[in-house]
């Protein structure tokens, strides 16, 4: 299958390796003149856990630059960018081309939706993880799945198994909605925690009150999901996390928010927590932990900017 990938980030660089090593034909889409001229010259890095790092060569082009046709375009970019995304790469978009997103968060199918018709878009939730150390360069950990599912009348079948192909167990689903508040459910608890822990999702584990933490955190995204006609499974969620622990899954990742804060850049909580604490506030259902998770994110992505910015200048004396 001919497949870009538009986000060539941490998740996207990994998944596009796994795409390609399976014979499908892989280009990246990206908007990091570094990071895309590091793998256009020397190549991606990949280091997987403890083996040597290994080197593979994906073309990566940026938004405006990308030309030709695609049968699938997986959309990996962070959830406030996905709009741009898609009016960049608007030319590359056929009637025939589908479009599958797996970024976090709520709201995607929604943006997609005022680009392409139904009919073209496929979502979908992933447990791959992936992080960005440096331009052209990603360190991964553990295995992970992906479920999606057609949001209109196409055929979920042949991408689900192009998918499979590259060992990224893939399962079809028929209620991605409910898919994607579980997956935001599972995000609302280890992603802003591992940033206000200072903790990868292992280390969370072993805060004694954690899983408290995360039940206060659920408990109010099930009590704000019934509102909007979706079931959000606690006991199923928490099964998640527990899985998500152990080193062979994603216990040795930082999840993407920390990477976010690590970095400088603006976080997705709003469309996480941030989300649920407005739709609560709409609907009038309490959700004291989600807004100070989202106020205390906010917070910290103010603080580590200005420290990054000031390193920067120091860093230019
Ligand atoms: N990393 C992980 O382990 C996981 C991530 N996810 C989700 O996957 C999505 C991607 O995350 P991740 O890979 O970590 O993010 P990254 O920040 O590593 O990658 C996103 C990439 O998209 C690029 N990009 C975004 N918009 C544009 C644009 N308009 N034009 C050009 N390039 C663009 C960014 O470049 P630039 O910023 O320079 O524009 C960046 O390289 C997120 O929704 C995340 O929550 C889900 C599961 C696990
Ligand atoms: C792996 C996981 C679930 C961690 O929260 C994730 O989606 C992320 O890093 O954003």
């Amino acid at each position: 299958m001919k497949i870009a990938i538009a986000g060539f980030g941490a998740l996207g660089s990994r998944l596009g390796v796994k795409l390609q090593t399976a014979g499908h034909e892989v280009t990246g889409i990206d908007g990091w003149p570094a990071h895309i001229a590091a793998i256009n010259t020397t190549g991606l890095t990949v280091v997987h856990d403890d083996l040597p790092p290994k080197k593979y060569f994906v073309p990566v082009v940026t938004p405006k630059e990308v030309t030709g046709e695609f049968d699938l375009i997986i959309l990996l970019t962070k959830t406030p960018q996905l709009d741009r995304m898609l009016t960049d790469i608007a030319p590359i978009i056929t009637q025939k081309t589908q479009l599958l997103v797996l970024s976090n968060g709520l709201g995607n199918i929604e943006v997609i939706e005022k680009h392409v018709a139904r009919d073209q878009i496929l979502a979908g939730v992933t447990l791959w993880t992936s992080t960005l150390v440096k331009p052209g360069e990603i360190r991964t950990t553990g295995t992970g799945s992906i479920k999606l599912q057609a949001i209109g009348h196409a055929d979920a079948a042949p991408v689900a198994a192009a998918l499979n192909e590259a060992g990224l167990n893939v399962e079809i689903t028929q209620d991605v909605l409910t898919a994607i508040w579980h997956k935001a459910g599972i995000n609302s608890v280890l992603n802003p925690l591992s940033v206000l822990l200072d903790a990868n999702i292992a280390e969370f584990g072993t805060a004694g009150n954690g899983m408290d933490l995360a039940l206060h955190i659920l408990d109010e995204i099930q009590k704000v999901g019934a509102t909007q006609g979706v079931k959000v499974d606690i006991v199923s969620i928490m099964n998640d996390l527990t899985n998500l622990l152990k080193p062979e899954n994603a216990g040795n990742h930082y999840p993407s928010m920390y990477q976010d804060i690590k970095n400088g850049k603006y976080t997705e909580i709003d469309f996480l927590n941030g989300y649920f604490a407005k739709i609560g506030r709409r609907e009038n259902v309490a959700t004291p932990f989600n807004a100070l998770v989202t106020d205390l994110i906010h917070a910290k992505e103010d603080i580590e900017r200005i420290k990054l910015a000031k390193q920067q200048e120091t860093f230019e004396i």
